[in-house]
C-alpha cells in the first residue's frame, strides 16, 4: 500500500515489493563500482547499497545480492574495494551493473591495487580498500561489514548520484 504524505491510513500496512521499490527509487544515493580479487578471482558489480558504519574500526557496509553471478568470488575472496564513482563514470556503472562478462567490465577501466589486492579504479571519486570483517544475511542479500585497510581519496573532480531509477551529476565535491 502507498500513502501520500497526506494520507492518514494505517502505518502498519504491509507493503508490496514492487511499492518498496518505486519508494526505495526516491532515496538518493551515491553510486559505487564494488571489486575483489584472489583465489575467487577477479569480479566487480555496481551497488547503491552502501553506507558507513563505524569510525572505530573504520568499517563500511555493502549489500549484495546472493544470486549475482559475483557472489561466490567475493565470498571466496573475503576482501573487497569500494570505488565510489565519479560524474563521468555512468556508462561505467551500467557495465558492472548488467550482465557483461567479467573481462569486458574491467577493459573498460584503469585499475590499481592496494593493500589487499583488490581492484581500484583510477579516477574514482574515493575508493575504499577492504577485508570483509562480518556477513549477514537478510532476505535475498548478503550485508558485507567492510573493515578499511587503505584509501585513495581524489580531492577533485565530481561525483554521482542514483536518483529516481537515473544518475545525476553532482558538479561540487567537498574535500576529504
Ligand atoms: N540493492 C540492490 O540490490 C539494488 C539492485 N538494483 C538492480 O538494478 C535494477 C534496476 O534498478 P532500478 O532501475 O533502480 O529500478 P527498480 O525499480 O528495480 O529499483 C528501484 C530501487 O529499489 C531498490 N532495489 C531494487 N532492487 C532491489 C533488491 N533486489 N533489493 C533491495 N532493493 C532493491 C533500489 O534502491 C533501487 O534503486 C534492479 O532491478 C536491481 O536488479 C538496483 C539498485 C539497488
Ligand atoms: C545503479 C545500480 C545499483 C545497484 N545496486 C546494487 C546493490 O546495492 N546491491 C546488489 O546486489 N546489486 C546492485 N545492483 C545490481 C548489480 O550491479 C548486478 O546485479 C551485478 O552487476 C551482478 O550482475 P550479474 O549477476 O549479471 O553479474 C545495482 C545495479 C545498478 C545499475
Amino acid at each position: 500500500m502507498i500513502m501520500s504524505h497526506t494520507a492518514l491510513s494505517s502505518a502498519f500496512s504491509r507493503v508490496e515489493k514492487q511499492d518498496f521499490r518505486n519508494a526505495m527509487a526516491r532515496l538518493g544515493a551515491a553510486v559505487n563500482i564494488i571489486t575483489t580479487d584472489g583465489p575467487g578471482g577477479r569480479a566487480g558489480f555496481t551497488a547503491s547499497a552502501v553506507c558507513s558504519v563505524t569510525d572505530s574500526p573504520p568499517t563500511l557496509l555493502v549489500c549484495l545480492n546472493r544470486s549475482a553471478s559475483v557472489w561466490p568470488a567475493f565470498m571466496q575472496n573475503q576482501v573487497l574495494c569500494v570505488n565510489t564513482l565519479a560524474a563521468e563514470h555512468e556508462a561505467l556503472s551500467n557495465l558492472f551493473g548488467g550482465k557483461t562478462p567479467m573481462a569486458e567490465r574491467f577493459i573498460a577501466a584503469d585499475w590499481a591495487t592496494l593493500a589487499t589486492g583488490a581492484p581500484i579504479l583510477n579516477g574514482a571519486a574515493v575508493s575504499f580498500d577492504c577485508r570483509i570483517s562480518q556477513t549477514v544475511s537478510v532476505g535475498t542479500h548478503d550485508i558485507l561489514f567492510c573493515e578499511a585497510q587503505a584509501l585513495v581519496c581524489n580531492q577533485q573532480g565530481s561525483g554521482l548520484i542514483y536518483f529516481d531509477r537515473g544518475y545525476h551529476p553532482l558538479l561540487r565535491q567537498e574535500a576529504c
